[in-house]
Order: C-alpha cells, then sequence, then structure tokens
C-alpha cells in the first residue's frame, strides 16, 4: 500500500515476523525520508518493537524487505549490516542502558571509540553532545549516580554522538514522568531537526507522538500511516 518514494530514506514493504506460532508482523509497510520523525503507535503487543527491530536490522523478518538508501538491509553480510548499524543509527531504549561502569561522558563517546577514533577527539565530541542535551555537568559521574530523566539525556547523546542518519527510539520516555519525558522528547528532536536525522519513535503516549511529523498506527503487525505522508 505504501508507495517508495524518491525521497525515502528506509522503506520496509510487505514485512512478516511470526516468533513460533505469535505473528508480531502480518505484511507491515513503512517508509521514513531524511530528518522525518516518525511515531509508531498502537496498542501493546501489536508488533511495535518487533517492526523497530526489523526497520534496524536486528531481526530479519520471515518475508519481506527492508530498503535503507536503496540497499536491501537483510542481503547484507551480518559484518556489513553490524558496521552499517555502528555507523550510521543510533539507539534509544526505554532504560538508558548506559555501561554502569563507565561515567556519562565515556558512555557517551564509547561508539566513536568502538569505531575507532582517539579519546580526546571522542570525548571532546561527546561534551558537545552533553552540552546540547543540557546535561553536561554529569559527564564525570557515573550512570547509578544520575536520575532516570538525566540517564536518557546521556543515552540520546550516546545514540546522536556519530552523526547518524537514523535514531530508533524504543519507548525513550517510557520509565519517565511526563514533564521528565518531554523534556527528553524536545531535546531529542531538536538534535535530531539541527542534524537531519531521521527519528523512528515508538510510543504508546500521545504526548509523545505529538513531537513527531507523522503518525503510524500498527494493529495486528500492520502499519497504517494516520494521516497520509507528510
Ligand atoms: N522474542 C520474542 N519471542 C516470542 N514472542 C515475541 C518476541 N518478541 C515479540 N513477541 C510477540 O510478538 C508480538 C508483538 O510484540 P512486540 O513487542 O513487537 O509488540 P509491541 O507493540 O512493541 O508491544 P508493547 O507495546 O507491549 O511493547 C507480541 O505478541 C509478543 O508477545
Amino acid at each position: 500500500m505504501t508507495a517508495v518514494s524518491g525521497a525515502a530514506l528506509l522503506t520496509a514493504g510487505d514485512l512478516r515476523k511470526s516468533y513460533g506460532p505469535t505473528r508480531a508482523l502480518a505484511g507491515a509497510d513503512f517508509s521514513i525520508a531524511a530528518g522525518e520523525v516518525v511515531a509508531v503507535m498502537g496498542p501493546s503487543g501489536s508488533g511495535k518493537s518487533t517492526l523497530l527491530h526489523c526497520l534496524a536490522g536486528i531481526v530479519p523478518p520471515d518475508g519481506g524487505r527492508v530498503t535503507y538508501r536503496g540497499r536491501d538491509l537483510f542481503a547484507l553480510s551480518d559484518a556489513e549490516r553490524s558496521a552499517l548499524r555502528r555507523e550510521e543509527f543510533g539507539f534509544v531504549f526505554q532504560f538508558g542502558q548506559l555501561v554502569p561502569e563507565l561515567t556519562c561522558l565515556e558512555n557517551v563517546a564509547l561508539p566513536l571509540r568502538l569505531a575507532g577514533l582517539p579519546r580526546r577527539r571522542a570525548e571532546a565530541r561527546a561534551e558537545e553532545l552533553l552540552a546540547r542535551l543540557e546535561v553536561e555537568d554529569l559527564a564525570d559521574q557515573r550512570p547509578g549516580q544520575v536520575s532516570g530523566g538525566q540517564g536518557q539525556r546521556v543515552a540520546v547523546a550516546r545514540a546522536l554522538v556519530n552523526d547518524p542518519r537514523v535514531v530508533f527510539a524504543d519507548e525513550p520516555t517510557g520509565a519517565l514522568d511526563s514533564l521528565n519525558g518531554e523534556r527528553v522528547m524536545g531535546l531529542l528532536v531538536a538534535a535530531a531537526r539541527e542534524s537531519g536525522t531521521a527519528v523512528v519513535l515508538v510510543t504508546h503516549e500521545t504526548r509523545v507522538a505529538a513531537y513527531s511529523d507523522r503518525e503510524v498506527v500498527v494493529r495486528d503487525g500492520r502499519a497504517r500511516d494516520l494521516a497520509g505522508a507528510v
């Protein structure tokens, strides 16, 4: 149903995925353009996270195709797909998943260190991102010493540090109160817009979805564009 527009950065067509007898995706289509923020909504168990994991190249679908910048994501080798995820995608999950032994600065610098950047350059860039997310004074703290909202802002900084083309956020504010949730969303969307990053945002909260350009509703493993393409 979803036509693949020429401007699309990432598209999925007729995605199918089952876990044993459970059908998580039953022919889902999806498309996102560069710089676009799309909220993926829908009831619990409808297939939102599975869709996000397929789009991000983490979970292979049983059928259908994910195309990223003209390339079939699952036709790449595992090594190529991992490299692409590391270099071009960023991830934020419900519970920041920061490394507890590292400081906030080291956590944000980690993707750059893994990509081979020298420590000084990686940490200088990480400092910029911490400042953009308004948590620069937490640089030397460890994740266990900061609040949930602060930790999520550090996680957003880490997701953006490698200047990804797409950020995948799965319920990034799900563990926060609404004030902190809005703060994190506002900062995530502002930072993404500034750098032209596309954001795939899974959420069940309409207040969070209000930050998006477009909403897609997943129901029974199928995705439907709420308002048509922008
Ligand atoms: N690894 C897995 N093993 C078995 N079943 C799974 C697995 N992952 C998802 N499922 C099932 O697939 C269906 C879709 O799950 P998914 O997590 O994609 O939904 P969701 O819309 O993100 O749900 P929620 O909003 O509750 O997080 C559900 O019935 C779920 O139980």
